[in-house]
Order: C-alpha cells, then sequence, then structure tokens
C-alpha cells in the first residue's frame, strides 16, 4: 500500500486527536506521558507524522507545562474558540488565552459545534479569521450528514462549507489552514467512510483551493480525515493522494491505539 501522500506530496502528515469532553487534567497529563513514551519507545519521527492533542480547555495548562518541562515533541491545540477577542462573554474563551497558552491550532466547525450549539457558516467563518488574528492554525472541519451523503450532493455540500470559512482570508493565510474532512455518519459510529469516500471529497477540496487561490497553495494544504479512524484502518486512509492525516475523536483518548494511527506508516502492508 502506497503512502503516496507523504511521498510525492512535500505535505508533513498530521495525526490530532480530539478529546472532545473526555480527561480532566489528571488524566490528561496520565495520557500525554504515556503517549509520548509509546511514541518514542517505537522511535517515532516527529519529523515525518506531526503528532497533535486537543484536549478540553481546563487541561491546556497541564499540557503545556508537560510539553514545555519534558521537551516532549507533540503540538498543542484547542477544540473551540471565541470569535471575539476579550470582553463580556461569559464562558467563552478567547485566542488570545490559547496562544497564550502554547497552542499551534485550534479546532473550528466541528461538526459537533454546528448541529448541538448551533453554529453557522458565519460564525464558522469568524472564528477561523479569529484564530488567525492571534497566529492560531484553525483546523476547519467540514462534512456532509448521512442525507446529504444519501442524496449524492457530498462534494457541493462540503465546498459550501468550505467557500464560507474562507471568506475573506489572505491568501497566506489560506495557505496555512488545516482541513478535516468528517462526514457527520462516520463520527463516534464506526462507520468509516472508504478510503475512496474520503479521496474523493479531500481532493475536491484540494481542487476548490486551487481554484480560489492556485494550485501551488492547494499542493500545501494539508487536508485530514476524520470518522471513526482506527489503527486497523487508518492505513488505507492515508494511502490516498490527498488525504493528509487523521483528526481522531474516540481512538485518541487510548494512548496505544493513538501512538498506533500515528505509527500507521508501520502496518502491516503500508510502506514505512
Ligand atoms: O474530531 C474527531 C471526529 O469527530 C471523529 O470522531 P471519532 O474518531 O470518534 O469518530
Amino acid at each position: 500500500m502506497a503512502d503516496s501522500a507523504s511521498k510525492t506530496s512535500g505535505r508533513t502528515p498530521l495525526m490530532a486527536g480530539n478529546w472532545k469532553m473526555n480527561l480532566d487534567h489528571l488524566q490528561a497529563a496520565h495520557l500525554v506521558q504515556k503517549l509520548d513514551w509509546t511514541l518514542r519507545d517505537g522511535r517515532h519521527d516527529f519529523s515525518a507524522v506531526e503528532v497533535a492533542v486537543l484536549p478540553p480547555f481546563t487541561d491546556l495548562r497541564t499540557v503545556q507545562t508537560l510539553i514545555d518541562g519534558d521537551k516532549l515533541q507533540l503540538k498543542l491545540g484547542a477544540q473551540d474558540l471565541s470569535q471575539r477577542d476579550s470582553g463580556a462573554y461569559t464562558g467563552e474563551i478567547s485566542g488570545a488565552f490559547l496562544a497564550r497558552l502554547g497552542c499551534t491550532y485550534v479546532v473550528v466547525g466541528h461538526s459537533e459545534r454546528r448541529e448541538l450549539y448551533g453554529e453557522t457558516d458565519e460564525v464558522v467563518r469568524d472564528k477561523v479569521q479569529a484564530a488567525y488574528r492571534h497566529d492560531l492554525t484553525p483546523i476547519l472541519c467540514v462534512g456532509e450528514t448521512l442525507e446529504v451523503r444519501q442524496s449524492g450532493e457530498q462534494v457541493p455540500h462540503v465546498l459550501g462549507q468550505l467557500d464560507a470559512a474562507l471568506e475573506g482570508l489572505t491568501p497566506e493565510q489560506a495557505g496555512s489552514i488545516v482541513i478535516a474532512y468528517e462526514p457527520v455518519w462516520a463520527i463516534g459510529t464506526g462507520e468509516v467512510a472508504t478510503p475512496e469516500d474520503a479521496q474523493e471529497v479531500c481532493a475536491a477540496i484540494r481542487a476548490r483551493l486551487a481554484e480560489r487561490y492556485d494550485q501551488q497553495l492547494a499542493d500545501g494544504v494539508r487536508v485530514l480525515y476524520g470518522g471513526s479512524v482506527k489503527a486497523a484502518n487508518v492505513a488505507a486512509i492515508m494511502a490516498q493522494s490527498d488525504v493528509d492525516g487523521a483528526l481522531v475523536g474516540g481512538a485518541s483518548i487510548d494512548p496505544n491505539e493513538f501512538a498506533s494511527i500515528c505509527r500507521y506508516r508501520s502496518h502491516h502492508g503500508a510502506d514505512a
């Protein structure tokens, strides 16, 4: 199985663990230490496959302290941010705070935020812009529901979300974004999209970036797949030429499983 994305594209694969609302700060410390130990034990090459953890807000300081203190090569990110920078917005978290905590990434527009908390395309666009104001790299989530998939409209649906979120970005900003294609029907369901399903939409995302900006910019943007990614299915997904990594939910809170996902290149049948 050819790992064509990382071999020919020059894009560094990214494996990002979205813990969602799991693990308090003590459990977070335990997981991060175990993950780091497991990856080092397997001689993980962090420059070849980047690894990020995206814990709940209340864990960020603890994880930052571990990363800094023990010089871990894990990257840190948050699961959401406010579209505003400061002020009377009870319960909100500013991108400025995340930047101060050493976050590199922030997830924007996850389908759970869109569906459960009513985030519209406009809110998602404002959050993408807020991320850039604070030098955070957005991991912009897009994806279709089962109904849309069944009607065969997944590509136009996802491109509509993408266009809305990219509105107003400079080419420089757009060139550094990370996009995660997460079909809603595959999230937390065990129902993984086929590698071909993932490739179809990830390729369409890249083609739209080329249309909006240029081919060189599009070729540099990392497009992840998310939805029931496990150690057992990651290598086949990563073999697709337009898939540059995974946004992993449930499997990312098991350090052995997540480490195995990060080491997909060493799986049986995958190129090293
Ligand atoms: O952000 C991660 C995705 O929602 C995927 O979650 P999952 O791996 O539990 O299906």
